[in-house]
């Protein structure tokens, strides 16, 4: 890890998104110098699922030697950042440093994306970056060492970046834009920089996006908190960046990079936007054995199912004869699910799939006693995934993450995506039956 030097003691940092995740890092990192942080972020009661409020963020930084200033901002506020910058400027005597962190995330295609998420992307990830950066740009400007760091990737144009959530890439590279702008703009007297993780980070979002399990193939938050730790002591001719967690990590002498994993060894999930294409990051997960390895089916004794034309299949007589890969996935599956499963997961997975033995399947997990089975399920779906029957086996088989065959395009989604996310956990707990 890199060691506190004592540079931005008595430094004022406005982070927004300071109330969990990377934001609270940054922060923590600053306050063991004895830095002063504003915490903009709306969190001011405990919430029933995510962790943290501004106040009880505040009371780690005054813990970690800092002085803390929580204050309720939602970045789609004008309002709220412009009355926070002026408490911020009151309290602490002005803003020496701003953080952009605050974000908003769906993975979604460009005709699954209600409008309200691709409006929300766009307020609090563009919007809410190029406003709380103009408001707080007056004030930095007066400082000694005034840096602006957006936690935003590389501007990588190349289209697999974009073909599959077209509104979130276009968010996020709008925060890199200003990088690009407000670097040039404000040359000689604000460093504008970006910063992005080589990997996936363990926080809030990630277990949202990820599921269950997911934290094995992410680094800590103190990866990217000691990164911006880094691009914020240097002065400020180091501007215009778009900087890479643990390239630059290394360029500093940091060879111990175990210490940032959740667990150490494990394969880790490349991050968005770098390099490697997302069939690549699917690829290299599988190489690594990241996925879970397919176990010894158990014999169990089949319910009837629908076949896609209305037909009743018996799956324990058609088990008699060779099953197409897809068929007898399901009938393994079948044998799987328990009373209890069904209770726990309550939902019913639609799978519309192409090529060999391809249409229309399903698992119900709500209807009692649970069910699989070629054509509509017997209920409602409540998510509807498409991919090729192929990737559908691979899947169920452990040889692909639900994750990873989202990510790179393998898999769409439609409906409950809350209920989607749980497919791993669906995945690892039928594996363990099976
Ligand atoms: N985790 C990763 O693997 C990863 C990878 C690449 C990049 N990043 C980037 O790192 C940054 C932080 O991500 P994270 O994983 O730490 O996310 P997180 O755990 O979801 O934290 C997000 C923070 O943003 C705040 N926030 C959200 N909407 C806001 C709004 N409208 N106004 C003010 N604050 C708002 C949240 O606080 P309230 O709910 O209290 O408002 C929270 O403190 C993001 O820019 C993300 O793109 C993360």
């Amino acid at each position: 890890m890199l060691p506190n030097t004592g540079k931005l003691a008595g430094c004022t940092l406005f982070i927004t998104g300071a109330s969990r995740g990377i934001g609270k890092a940054i922060a923590l990192k600053a306050a063991k110098d004895g830095a002063n942080i504003v915490i903009a972020a709306k969190t001011a009661e405990p919430h029933r699922t995510l962790p943290g409020t501004i106040y009880t963020a505040a009371k780690e930084i005054e813990a970690a030697g800092g002085k803390a200033l929580p204050c309720i901002v939602n970045v789609r506020e004008e309002e709220q950042i412009i009355n926070a910058v002026e408490k911020a400027v009151k309290t602490f005597g002005g803003i020496d440093i701003l953080v952009n962190n605050a974000s908003a995330i769906s993975l979604s295609g460009t005709l699954e994306t209600e409008t309200k998420k691709a409006n929300l992307m766009m307020d609090v990830n563009v919007r809410g970056t190029y406003l709380t950066s103009k408001i707080c740009l007056p004030h930095l400007r007066k400082s000694k060492n005034a840096h602006i760091l957006n936690l935003s990737p590389p501007l990588n144009l190349n289209p697999v970046w974009f073909k599959n959530h077209c509104a979130y890439t276009i968010s996020k590279y709008g925060m890199s834009m200003c990088v690009l702008g407000m670097a040039e703009e404000f040359r000689g007297e604000v460093a504008v920089n970006a910063l992005w993780p080589k990997t996936a980070i363990y926080t809030a979002a990630m277990n949202m996006l990820g599921g269950s399990g997911v934290e094995k193939q992410c680094r800590k938050t103190d990866i990217l908190a000691d990164a911006a730790y880094c691009i914020l002591t240097k002065p400020k001719s180091f501007t215009g960046n778009f900087v890479i967690d643990e390239a630059l990590l290394r360029e500093e002498g940091i060879k111990d990079f175990d210490v940032y994993a959740i667990a150490p060894g494990h394969p880790l999930l490349p991050d968005f936007f770098l390099d490697a294409e997302p069939d690549v990051i699917t690829m290299k997960l599988e190489q690594h054995g990241a996925s879970q390895a397919f176990k010894e089916e158990k014999k169990s004794s089949q319910p009837k199912h629908e076949g896609p034309d209305g037909a009743k299949v018996d799956l324990e007589s058609a088990s008699a004869k060779p099953l197409s890969p897809v068929a007898e996935t399901f009938r393994v599956i079948q044998g799987a699910i328990s009373e209890e499963f069904v209770k726990a997961i309550q939902g019913v997975f639609q799978f519309e799939l192409s090529g060999d033995d391809g249409g229309t399947w399903y698992i119900d997990l709500k209807t009692k006693g649970g069910s699989t089975g070629c054509g509509k399920p017997p209920v409602k779906a409540d998510v509807v995934m498409s991919m090729s029957s192929a990737d559908f086996v691979k899947m169920f088989t452990g040889k692909l993450k639900p994750t990873m065959a989202f990510m790179s395009g393998k898999l769409k989604i439609s409906g409950n995506m809350a209920l989607a996310m749980r497919l791993e956990k669906v995945l690892v707990q039928l594996n363990s039956k099976l």
